[in-house]
């Protein structure tokens, strides 16, 4: 990757860096989804090229963070060889101020729940422009459902209230497909007041995978920000 020039990018590779400097030596590290994620992956990488950390191994949460993974020299584990991750990084797409979370902007929400809430320490990097007061507020929640179900589904989210959407491909016809061979629906809610609720609400509904809102996950919250024309990291 070649350095950023534009605000947003500086902001995610500031953060980045910050997430990849809180790594130590002989860690389990969850590697995280998302234009955010991918510049922490690549200084995870530098850091273990000039031998300042040693000993890592990464567990990707997609196809992509192994991709990138591989690209910067970082071994890759699974979850059958190991008993903990001690840290993982991902990005979001909202972050309410009691650190809840909505993820999935990249379809990648599934690997990254059961990744994200295995680390003893889960560090979120975001830009600012990703805090929002109440989840739901710009972005919708992503779901994951198996192909055959999906419009059982989207009737069953529009009896609670939702405005479900299939998501489909850019540059491929037809709908995303994720890592796991399902399909994403995006509901738009008109308000979130309860996403603990939600969560679950949406998870019980039969052919439904996964849900991309995380309630009690994140530990650290990195927030990339410009000040004086300088990017500049906040931590919540
Ligand atoms: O949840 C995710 C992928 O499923 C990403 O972490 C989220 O979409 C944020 O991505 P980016 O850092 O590119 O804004």
């Amino acid at each position: 990757m070649t350095a950023a020039t534009d605000p947003v990018k500086l902001m995610k590779q500031e953060v980045g860096k910050a997430a990849a400097a809180l790594v130590k030596s002989g860690s389990i590290v969850g590697l995280g989804t998302g234009s955010t994620t991918a510049y922490a992956i690549q200084f995870i990488g530098e850091r273990l090229k000039s031998g300042e950390l040693k000993d890592i191994v990464g567990v990707p949460t997609s196809f992509q963070a192994e991709v990138l993974a591989k690209q910067y020299g970082i071994p890759l584990t699974t979850l059958d060889a190991i008993d903990h991750i001690d840290i993982a990084i991902d990005g979001a797409d909202e972050v309410d101020p009691h650190k809840n979370l909505i993820k999935g902007g990249g379809a990648a929400h599934t690997r990254e729940k059961v990744v994200d809430y295995l680390a003893n320490q889960f560090i979120v990097v975001v830009d600012a422009g990703k805090l929002v007061d109440r989840l739901g507020s710009v972005f919708p929640v992503p779901v994951e459902v198996i192909p055959m179900a999906v419009t059982p589904v989207m009737q069953a989210i529009e009896k609670l209230g939702g405005k479900p959407e299939l998501r489909m491909g850019v540059k491929k016809a037809g709908p995303v497909i994720t890592d796991q061979g399902n399909m994403v629906v995006d509901v738009k809610f008109d308000a979130i007041d309860n996403p603990e609720n939600l969560e679950k609400t949406l998870n019980n509904i039969p052919g439904v995978l996964e849900n991309g809102i995380f309630v009690n996950c994140a530990d650290v919250v990195l927030i990339g920000e410009v000040k004086d024309n300088q990017p500049v990291v906040r931590k919540i």
